[in-house]
């Protein structure tokens, strides 16, 4: 049977053809290599065909244009040479479809993303539509890859160095309007007209567009050799410090633009050939598509084997503080869903409404949003000191103090007020769920949904199923995360469950070497350096000191000995040092307690609390080995424990809920890379001179013997 097609040409009278591409049998469109001769062969045709006047470029799909290039099909290549021919391949097609001497118009709805986007880019003009599904961008650069279909040089050309370089380095998604301000589409109009104005673009006859008016600094720095090594260079030491090297992708994408623009397009395009294929063959492109495939898979999942998930029309916050105000928060704004929240005083309450109203009139001010629906989302938020309009909710997150007691009282309260199928979940970072759930006389509603601070910003959230939690309840508690732009993982019952657990032996870990004379930001410096979004001192300054402290006792108690903190830690309290929140802790922090993005100083201060001097800094990779491979033992103990369903489940969990490296893809990605048995080695190393707390865990141990891997 032949194969269906992707390329569809159909001509109209008045001489323009249409070119819709539809994958057969796939959600989304993306460009693969076999589409080649296709494509060669219908642009043969339309040059050989004089009726044509005209092409225009649509999508076949319901709400996407081009999703990219095929990325099974990057993980397919075995060599370097390989992906060198995939991006020189593109680029035959997309000189071939760009050289035609007649208009090409992409007409663009819904996801313009890496291949499509450059796709579009070597089509004349561009016209997408106003439609909130429609973004364009090359997030490429978050697969550790650069845009290998010509992006490097179309790119900067079209809407300028500087934005490009923006948009690359970045990966973001850009949205019509902004689109057409920056030039990378000539129009933006309702979905209803897109075809329709694209054929008139296309009968217009034109195959350029006035390009956007650039500021005058802009035009003397791009303009320029002199001024475009500024911006390269510039550009150079800004990823050299996000990245901490860590990344290579970035750096190439830099040198793809200066030499095309300082050698020409097809110089340009030859470096980025080269510069694609080494990407798609390095070991961090493979860790951060590792990524994109577990959380595309972890998307079809529903939590629980079988069980339909149940609607959530409505559901109610209990605590309007940093949790609950967050959670009402990416309730309403981004699950669309009424969130009533109830609080004991009008102070929570109010938090609550400024969180959620705060980050929305973010988006009013960059024009992502406009007043009107800024205020519709708003009204979606309500708020209650009684028990009084919550008794149709269907989930009720608790997020107040961590004391079973009240929980107990909680769980009481919503037995009494609300409806039978109603879902409680516990937003508690540690008290096990089934202890919580002794108070229920529906035991199989209650489950544990565990938010990590900022809310909105952290992706992760734990779902934690006790011994009797129904599976209906699960996934309904899953589908409802989802909603709320979140990515959650099932994790079993037990103290700290999965994230905080290997989390605290990480920075028990760091608090000895502290304790050891390693200084604070030289602690922080080397976490940092091994790729963690913050050091370990940092972050325990922004969780709060305390929350450490009453987390760590709990751990002890029903995990052992190897989570004891070291006791010093207890003068800090003491010396009522709890971190950002009440402006005193390891750094100093300005009067009014804001995150202020400059460098904080260390209050040196804190030295003398914890009773040390602090002596000769180790080396830093050292310093950061102790604590990773404490973290790493953990989580293969989780999995051993079955607190983690899955050594995927336990990349996702470290990199979304802690900021595990990316490029490294998770702790057993990274287990893998290191060996089983090299870990074990070093973990006994450790284990002689520092004690049990090192000991290396049965199933590291067989891994190490047998040689054997997570993947
Ligand atoms: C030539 C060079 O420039 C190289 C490139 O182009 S690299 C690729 C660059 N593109 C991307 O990184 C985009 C990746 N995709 C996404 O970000 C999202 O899929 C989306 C924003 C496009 C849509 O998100 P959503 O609506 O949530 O849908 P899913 O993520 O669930 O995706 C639906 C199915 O499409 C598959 N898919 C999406 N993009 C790709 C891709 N680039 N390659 C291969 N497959 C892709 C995804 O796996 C889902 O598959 P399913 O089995 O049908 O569920």
């Amino acid at each position: 049977m032949a194969m269906e097609k992707t390329f569809n040409l159909t001509r109209r009278e008045d001489g323009i053809a249409i070119l819709t591409m539809d994958v057969p049998g796939e959600t989304m469109n993306t460009l693969k290599a076999e589409f080649g001769p296709e494509i060669s062969e219908i642009l043969s045709e339309i040059k050989g065909d004089n009726s044509i006047r005209g092409l225009v470029l649509i999508s076949g799909k319901k709400d996407s244009f081009v999703a990219g290039a095929d990325i099974s099909m990057l993980d397919a290549c075995q060599t370097a040479g390989d992906a060198k021919a995939l991006s020189q391949q593109g680029h035959v097609v997309f000189n071939e479809l760009e050289a035609l001497n007649i208009p090409v118009v992409a007409a663009i709805h819904g996801a313009c993303l890496g291949g499509g986007l450059e796709l579009a880019l070597a089509c004349h003009l561009r016209v997408c539509s106003d439609d909130g599904k429609t973004m364009l961008g090359v997030p490429e650069v978050q697969l550790g890859l650069l845009p290998g279909g010509g992006g490097t040089q179309r790119l900067p050309r079209l809407v300028g160095i500087t934005t490009a370089l923006d948009m690359m380095l970045t990966g973001k998604q850009i949205r019509p309007k902004q689109a057409l301000k920056m030039g990378l589409v000539n129009d933006v109009v309702p979905q209803t007209i897109l075809l329709q104005t694209a054929v008139e673009m296309a009968l217009a006859g034109k195959r350029t567009a006035k390009p956007v008016k650039k500021s005058l600094v802009n035009q003397l720095l791009e303009g320029t050799g002199f001024g475009r090594n500024i911006i390269f260079d510039q550009a150079i030491k800004q990823v050299a410090k996000k990245t901490q090297g860590n990344y290579p992708a970035p750096a190439k994408i830099i040198d793809c633009v200066r030499q095309g623009m300082a050698k020409g397009m097809q110089k340009g395009l030859e470096v980025e050939a080269s510069h694609f294929a080494e990407l798609v063959v390095s070991k961090e492109s493979e860790a951060l598509r590792s990524i994109f495939f577990a959380t595309t898979e972890m998307k079809k999942e529903t939590g629980a084997e079988g069980a339909t998930p149940r609607k959530v029309k409505k559901a109610v916050i209990l605590g309007g503080g940093l949790m609950g105000g967050g959670i009402a928060s990416v309730t309403t704004t981004k699950a669309k869903i009424p969130a009533r929240v109830k609080d004991i005083n009008e102070k929570g309450l109010s938090n609550a409404l400024s969180y959620a109203y705060k980050l929305l009139d973010k988006g009013v001010k960059r024009r992502h949003m406009t007043p009107a629906v800024r205020d519709n989302l708003m009204a979606l938020m309500t708020t209650t000191t009684e028990y009084k309009g919550v008794k149709d909710a269907d989930i009720v997150v608790e997020a107040v103090f961590e004391d079973l007691a009240l929980k107990h009282q909680m769980v009481k309260d919503i037995e009494r007020e609300c409806g039978e199928h109603t879902i409680f979940a516990s937003n508690t970072s540690s008290l096990p769920i089934g202890q919580i759930a002794q108070a229920a006389s529906r035991p199989e509603n209650v489950i544990g949904l565990h938010y990590f601070s900022p809310v909105e910003k952290m992706p992760l959230v734990e779902v934690i199923a006790h011994a009797k939690t129904s599976p209906e309840t699960i996934a309904t508690t899953v589908a409802f995360a989802r909603k709320q732009g979140k990515t959650p993982i099932v994790v079993q019952d037990g103290a700290g469950f999965y994230v905080n657990r290997i989390l605290a032996l990480y920075m028990n870990e760091a608090a000895q070497l502290l304790l050891e004379g390693q200084s604070i930001e030289h602690l922080d410096k080397a976490l940092v350096k091994f790729g963690f979004p913050v050091g370990p001192i940092t972050l325990l300054d922004e969780v709060g000191i305390d929350v450490g402290a009453k987390i760590a006792p709990i751990l002890e108690k029903e995990l052992g000995e190897r989570f004891k903190a070291p006791a010093a830690f207890d003068k800090l309290l003491s010396d009522d040092r709890k971190g950002r929140k009440n402006g005193k802790g390891f750094y100093q922090y300005a009067a009014g307690n804001k995150a202020s993005s400059k460098k904080k100083a260390v209050d040196e201060s804190v030295y003398a609390v914890l009773g040390i001097k602090p002596g000769m800094d180790k080396d830093l990779s050292a310093v950061a080995e102790r604590c990773v491979v404490q973290m790493l033992n953990e989580a293969v103990r989780c999995l051993d424990d079955g607190i983690i369903a899955s050594s995927r489940d336990g990349d996702i969990g470290a990199i979304f809920g802690i900021g595990f490296p990316p490029f490294l893809g998770g702790p057993f990605h990274y287990i893998d890379t290191l060996g089983a048995d090299n870990l074990v080695n070093i973990l006994e190393r450790y284990q002689a001179q520092y004690g049990d707390r090192f000991e290396p865990c049965p199933r590291l141990k067989a891994m190490a013997a047998e040689k054997t891997r997570f993947f």
